[in-house]
């Protein structure tokens, strides 16, 4: 909540400026019933016009000025809580991208983007309306007691009972309140992953047709949204009736003291109590609203700073700025891995070293641990045990910035961005010429496809690239990775969806790069072309070495050959080493 709360410290100026107004608005509201007490008591009892239009003019002098201190607050009001929610949002987005994927686990997508949105905009209306109205309510009853009292306190000594009692009574149904509203967005967290896995997997649902299960997975997400909201909504409507019930005995006990009590009080009296009175019940009426709306914010306010406190586990502590990528020479030491909350050993004890410049091919059944061995070059993860070393250094010694900006990586899925075709490739490096970005789509196999879509390298590419086809997506995947002229290529699988004659052209075109390539391959053809490979069975080193050695000596590697080329394939090729 605090941490949340600080957002407005820029702004407290203009927070000061609007309660101010407020006050000058509430001050109004506050003195006008004695302002009719005037015009009672001293013009109409006593026939005295003068009088009449006198505190009638005062009535509406000070009218105008509560009008005018209104508008003015809303001003300050829709200015503060919306430079609130800007800088909130600001803040939560770049606290997200500095997120390890160990904290990505902690949260689901959409509850980060429900965070970010639906619960910083409770905040904000909850601000807004606090510097509207939340603070003048309870000012107004405290202050419509006192004033009520100071009239003639025998009458008012009613509201001194009641009014604490219903303080008690609101505060008991904020924090129970607050709560159940929590609960209400965890159940807009789920609605909001429903849409989101719907529309990004609508092909596949379509597809298997899914659609009817798709849509009871939706109508039950919201349903069970709905039905908190109204159970919340119910819990929250006893507030009113209960509010107006003891304010309206109030009334009548007040109205029965003038009429039958020890007091002797003027007419004037009981209207300006009654008139205060009634006003403190529409104020209470509207304060269940507030409550509501504070409650909900609080709730609101939570989820944002369980981000915003959350503890980045992956950072520079270690770094030292002379730790610099030069070579490419990559080594895993040792390396044992599991996944955060996780106990299975995804990798086990890995070991190997890639010379600069070298290439090695990455082989292995799927599920073996070959992608997650890619992801700890970059950094995604820590290592529990063991170290990956990049130039002799340790790479939690390398500035991660430095550490990925050397590092060109192209995933197994082919993810595009929407914007051009030129815009994806510059994503790899923003400042690339025009000249680097052809350079980098011709050794990628692309550039003369991309020559021949509607608008060539300005061709708008579709959300996730729909419009381009698989082999397409993953070549302008290999530029944009190329662009960059990393000192570390990681090719995850990206050549699978190219047909044998453009693979072979790429990787003869990456051969002239002055990178540390490691290519994760089922192809033996590619697997052949590279200075050694790693074979890894359930995360474990199974055996590494060059074609020639793995041929002679390892059953699983005959295996793979014997699958791709046939059994006299593995015969004519053994007999050839
Ligand atoms: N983010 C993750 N959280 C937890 N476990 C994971 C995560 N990613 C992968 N795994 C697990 O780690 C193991 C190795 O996965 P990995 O993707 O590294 O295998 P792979 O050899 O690249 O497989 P494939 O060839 O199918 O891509 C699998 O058992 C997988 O279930």
């Amino acid at each position: 909540m605090k941490e949340v709360a600080s957002f407005l410290k820029p702004y407290r100026l203009a927070v000061v400026i609007a309660l101010a107004l407020m006050l000058t608005e509430l001050t109004v509201e506050l003195v006008q019933p004695l302002f009719m007490a005037k015009i009672v008591d001293d013009g109409i009892l006593k026939r005295d016009l003068s009088a009449v239009v006198h505190w009638g003019l005062v009535m509406v002098g000070v009218s105008a000025l509560a009008f005018a201190a209104g508008i003015i607050n809303s001003f300050f009001a829709a200015h503060v809580s919306q430079s609130f929610g800007f800088d909130i949002r600001k803040v939560l987005f770049g606290k997200i991208q500095s997120f390890s994927f160990a904290n990505y686990n902690q949260f689901s997508n959409s509850s980060f983007i429900t965070r970010m949105t639906n619960d910083v905009s409770q905040v904000q209306n909850t601000i807004f309306m606090g510097l509207r109205i939340m603070l003048r309510a309870p000012l107004l009853v405290i202050g419509g007691a006192v004033m009520a009292l100071a009239v003639n306190f025998t009458l008012s000594f009613i509201l001194i009972v009641i009014l604490p009692c219903l303080i008690f009574f609101l505060l008991w149904v904020m924090k129970r309140a607050g709560s159940m509203f929590r609960i209400v967005q965890e159940k807009l967290d789920t609605v909001n992953k429903v849409i989101q896995e719907n529309l990004t997997n609508m092909r596949l649902i379509k597809a298997f047709l899914r659609n009817d299960y798709e849509v009871n997975r939706f109508q039950k997400a919201n349903k069970d949204l709905k039905d908190q909201t109204i159970f919340v909504l119910r819990f929250m409507e006893i507030m009113q009736p209960v509010l107006l019930f003891v304010m309206n005995v109030s009334i009548l006990i007040i109205l029965w003291a003038a009429h039958a009590g020890p007091s002797e009080a003027k007419v004037g009296e009981v209207v300006a109590i009654v008139n205060y009175s009634t006003r403190i019940i529409s104020v209470l009426s509207m304060l269940s609203f507030i409550v509501s709306g504070f409650s909900r914010a609080k709730a609101s306010s939570l989820r944002i700073s369980e981000v915003l406190q959350t503890e980045v586990k992956l950072t520079d502590e270690l770094a030292e700025s002379s730790h610099q990528i030069t070579e490419g020479k990559i080594e895993f030491r040792s390396v044992s891995f599991a996944y955060p909350d996780s106990a299975v050993k995804v990798l086990d004890d890995v070991s190997f070293t890639v010379n600069a410049g070298e290439t090695m091919a990455v082989m292995g059944a799927t599920g073996s641990g070959k992608s997650t061995l890619f992801n700890l070059i970059p950094r995604l993860y820590d290592l529990e045990k063991g170290a990956v070393y990049i130039d002799g250094f340790d790479i939690r010694t390398i500035k991660l910035e430095h550490l990925r900006r050397s590092i060109g990586m192209v995933p197994q899925e082919s993810l595009l961005f929407t914007g051009t075709v030129k815009d994806n490739i510059l994503w790899g490096k923003e400042d690339a010429t025009m000249e680097e970005i052809i350079a980098a789509a011709k050794d990628a196999q692309i550039h003369d496809t991309i020559l021949k879509l509607p608008h060539g390298y300005d061709t708008l590419i579709s959300q996730k690239g729909v419009n381009l086809s698989g082999g397409q997506k993953q070549r302008i995947s290999i530029a944009r990775a190329l662009v960059r002229k990393p000192k570390i290529l990681l090719l995850d699988d990206s050549t699978s969806a190219l047909d044998l004659k453009t693979e072979r052209k790429l990787l003869q075109a990456l051969m002239k790069y002055p990178c540390t390539t490691l290519i994760i391959t089922q192809k033996i053809a590619t697997a052949m072309a590279a200075d050694q490979i790693l074979l890894l069975e359930n995360g474990k080193v199974l055996a590494k070495g060059r074609h020639d050695e793995l041929i002679r000596s390892v059953p699983l590697y005959q295996k793979i050959y014997e699958s791709q080329y046939g059994k006299d394939g593995i015969r004519h090729a053994q007999k050839s080493y």
